[in-house]
């Protein structure tokens, strides 16, 4: 069977090339651009990100990037977001007082971790949902975290016909946020798989394995 193929969205923000890198490590037969046409063909999109959620968002309109998120979403097509490109797809990002909105494909906020000490810099355990499939392997092992914000507050509401998300949850300096998520052909990570080891390798790969099977 053939390497399954992955889009890293190329939109300007940075840790590009480290996340290509990874993935193409994880199995997955990698090109970095922002053309559409080849980011919707793709087996797996993944969104990576560094920075303000601000600057992430314009960079990502620039591109059509949440037009092209959206899409694939709607046809099934899996998305992975990283950090920042888990920060934006949700519903609304507050950065040094900036509101900016988001992809909106979550509801929920993206604000500062209340925390003594911020950022969140460094090595975590996550506490993993059962019927996790990005984890697979992985649930006691930690994780890098670099970020000073995140969602705090998970507000879906579902109902009986939906399958919820598999939400995975962190704690820093007494207060928790959402670690990753996974729901359906959308997963995220707030932590660095490419800068977690072996653990964050078996997270991505979990993930490239996943592609042939959507
Ligand atoms: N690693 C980063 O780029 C951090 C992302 C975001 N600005 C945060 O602080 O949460």
């Amino acid at each position: 069977m053939s390497a399954p193929s992955v889009v890293v969205l190329d939109y300007g923000s940075g840790n590009l090339r480290s996340a290509v890198r990874a993935v193409e490590r994880a199995g997955a037969s990698v090109e970095l651009t922002s053309d559409l046409d080849t980011a919707m063909a793709a087996d797996g999109l993944l969104v990576p990100g560094v920075g303000a959620f601000a600057a992430c968002m314009k960079g990502l309109r620039a591109i059509r990037g949440e037009r092209i998120i959206a899409r694939r979403l709607a046809g099934g097509r899996p998305v992975m977001g990283i950090c920042v490109g888990m920060q934006i797809l949700f519903e609304t990002g507050i950065e040094h007082g900036v509101e900016t909105e988001g992809c909106g494909e979550w509801p929920g906020v993206v604000e500062r971790i209340q925390a003594p000490i911020v950022p969140h810099m460094g090595w975590n355990t996550v506490d993993v949902p059962a019927g996790t499939s990005l984890f697979a392997g992985v649930e006691k092992e930690r994780f890098y975290f670099v970020h000073s914000y995140g969602v705090r507050d998970w507000t879906l509401v579902t109902n009986d016909r939906t399958v919820a998300p598999l939400v995975t949850w962190a704690e820093h300096g007494g207060d928790r946020f959402v670690a990753a998520v996974e729901n359906g052909p959308l997963s995220a990570t707030q932590f660095h798989p490419e800068k977690s080891g072996d653990a964050g390798a078996a997270v991505l790969r979990n993930w490239v394995q996943s592609l042939k099977v959507a």
